[in-house]
């Protein structure tokens, strides 16, 4: 069986990542998401082990130690991780998995997993950001202005990854995704093996 995909979606805070994942994941029920360990206190109506999994700043260093996280990075004052054993997991089962997570651990990632797919979400403009992410109403205003303050920065990181896609509009940005996905699925690397037994001798390798 092939190993499912790692597909890591990063851009900034605000641009749209949690809205569309869950848009993605409802139209694409082999597609599990990572949830992710943080310490940033719950929003309203977050579900521990759902949303996240929010720790204290002692667990998530506990964590850290024991090598239990394949990324993490502070961003904003809070820490963020990947739980890598549920990630190991579910490739291992076949199944695609889809990180939602800033850039530096997207960095992190692709230098640990380079065959991953890395997609970077694009807001129509800085303007459009700001006003999603203040509309959102999950933050308070220095926190939105200290996000705002990386975002710039982390569209220049761009450049690393492998697909950029403009969140316009929702359903548009999600067909965009789900057609790499789909065509990540068809590239020839990842059918080698099974190649291989239907090739003459001359042309195995
Ligand atoms: N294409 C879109 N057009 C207009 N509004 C959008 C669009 N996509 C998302 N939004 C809105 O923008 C706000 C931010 O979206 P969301 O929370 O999904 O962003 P995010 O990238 O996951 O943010 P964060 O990184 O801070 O978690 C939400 O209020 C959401 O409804
Ligand atoms: N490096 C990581 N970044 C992560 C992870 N989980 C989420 N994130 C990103 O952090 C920011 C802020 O998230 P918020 O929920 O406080 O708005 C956002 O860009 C997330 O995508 C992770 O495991 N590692």
């Amino acid at each position: 069986m092939n190993k499912g995909l790692l597909i890591v979606l990063s851009g900034p805070s605000g641009v749209g990542k949690g809205t569309v994942c869950s848009v993605l994941r409802s139209k694409m029920p082999n597609l599990t998401y990572s949830v992710s360990a943080t310490t940033r206190p719950p929003r309203q109506g977050e579900v521990d082990g759902v949303n996240y999994f929010f720790k204290t700043r002692e667990q998530f260093q506990e964590m850290i130690a024991r090598d239990a996280l394949l990324e993490h990075a502070e961003y904003v004052d809070n820490y963020y991780g990947t739980p890598r054993d549920f990630v190991d997991r579910t490739l291992a089962s076949g199944k695609d998995i889809i990180l939602e997570i800033e850039v530096q651990g997207a960095l992190k990632v692709k230098e640990k997993f380079p065959q991953g797919v890395f997609i970077f979400l694009m807001p129509p403009s800085l303007d459009e950001l700001k006003q999603r992410i203040t509309g959102r109403g999950t933050e308070e205003q220095h926190v939105i202005d200290h996000r705002m303050s990386v975002a710039a920065e982390e569209i220049s990181l761009i450049r690393y990854y492998d697909y950029a896609v403009v969140n316009d509009e929702i359903d548009a940005a999600c067909k965009r995704i789900e057609s790499i996905i789909i065509a990540e699925h068809c590239r020839k690397d990842r059918f080698m093996s099974e190649l291989a037994d239907m090739l003459p001798a001359s042309e195995k390798v």
